[in-house]
């Protein structure tokens, strides 16, 4: 075992995520604090490590199999990079890449795995994760114990500027291609783009947000109303897609599109952390929740309790006076 932190770097049409450099953040801290070094696994094109200047050590692995993400080829070449580099602790995204793998390397590299990791930090050698538990309304604090661990961290939970910043020095490693890869089961068979021809959620300043607490897809011609007086776009959590109310184009979330808004009205949303993964990083969110506890009120800079269905006309009322 070594004391390095090691991020699996996620990538799509040649860009590496956020939530590579807001794992590489953390990983150059943890690191730091254990002696070790901040390594990065890259898969794919090697022409993507000028895009990790901030690792100390980055593995990349160039093989046509890895071109696209699948499971089965990204669990093969992980373990490989595993087996030569035994880190202290891998750090994965807790978005489709790393719930898919995170969960097959706990059993397959023998290391406790925590989810939905929202905080990390060092005690002693040991990392302790906060994780978020039945949608966010409980916290659990996580230790880490024995050789290694893997934790699948929350978008946005670590700022991505520190993951940005170049390492004093860096070494890349050119890792071989294990044989395995030649004889995958599973290709990607194609990229199902959205629909387009409805408005772009991610490019508007001001949203209204609705949830599953408008009941019916009656009732939102009333959240309509008011996103009418206050020229926004209307956007929604997933049920309300889901339920085939409004297009999947207006979806916020880890399954719809991360909109980073001037400011975000939430109505009638609990705030599950696969809505928050979209809308969490928006500069003002104000909400409004029968529930006092529900989870959207730890991310809200301004919040109400009244029931929607009288709040929404008094503030429609109000812009219109
Ligand atoms: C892999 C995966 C991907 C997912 N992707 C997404 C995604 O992209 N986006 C997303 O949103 N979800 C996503 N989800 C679903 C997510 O887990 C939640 O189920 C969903 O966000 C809940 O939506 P909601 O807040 O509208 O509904 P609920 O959780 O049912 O909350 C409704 C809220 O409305 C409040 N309320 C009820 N009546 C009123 C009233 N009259 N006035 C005011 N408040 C009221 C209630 O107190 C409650 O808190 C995903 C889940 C998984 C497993």
């Amino acid at each position: 075992m070594s004391d390095n932190v090691l991020v699996l770097a996620e990538h799509i049409g040649g860009q590496l995520s956020e939530s590579s450099y807001e794992l590489l953040g953390k990983a150059k801290e943890l690191a730091a604090a254990w002696g070790g070094k901040a390594e990065v696994a890259l898969f794919g094109p090697s022409d993507l490590v000028s895009q990790v200047e901030g690792a100390d050590v980055v593995v990349s692995m160039d093989h046509p199999a890895l071109a696209d993400y699948t499971c089965e080829g990204y669990e093969t070449a992980l373990l490989s990079v595993l087996a030569e580099r035994a880190p202290r602790l891998v750090l994965l995204s807790n978005a489709t890449v790393g719930l898919d793998l995170g969960a097959a390397l706990s059993v397959l590299w023998d290391a406790p795995l925590a989810a939905y990791v929202g905080d990390l930090r060092a005690e002693g050698d040991t990392p302790v994760a906060t994780c978020q538990v039945m949608g966010g309304k409980v916290m659990a604090e996580v230790e880490l114990a024995g050789e290694r661990g893997i934790c699948t961290v929350l978008a946005g939970a670590f700022p991505a500027a520190a993951g940005q910043a170049p390492a004093v020095s860096q070494e890349v490693v050119t890792a071989a291609a294990p044989d395995e890869l030649e004889k995958l089961r599973m290709s990607l068979a194609r990229v199902i783009e959205p629909e387009g021809g409805d408005v772009n959620i991610t490019d508007a300043e001001l949203l209204v947000s609705v949830g599953r607490g408008i009941d019916s897809q009656d009732n939102l011609e009333l959240v309509q109303e008011l996103a009418d007086a206050l020229g926004a776009p209307l956007s929604a959590s997933r049920p309300v897609i889901d339920s085939g109310w409004l297009p999947k184009t207006r979806q916020v979330g880890k399954s719809g599109l991360k909109v980073k808004p001037k400011a975000y009205l939430a109505f009638g949303i609990s705030g599950a952390p696969e809505h928050l993964e979209g809308m969490r990083d928006a500069e003002l969110i104000i909400a409004c929740n029968t529930d006092e506890n529900a989870p959207i009120f730890d991310v809200a800079h301004y919040g109400s309790a009244e029931d929607l269905f009288d709040l929404v006309p008094a503030l429609v009322d109000k812009i219109k006076e």
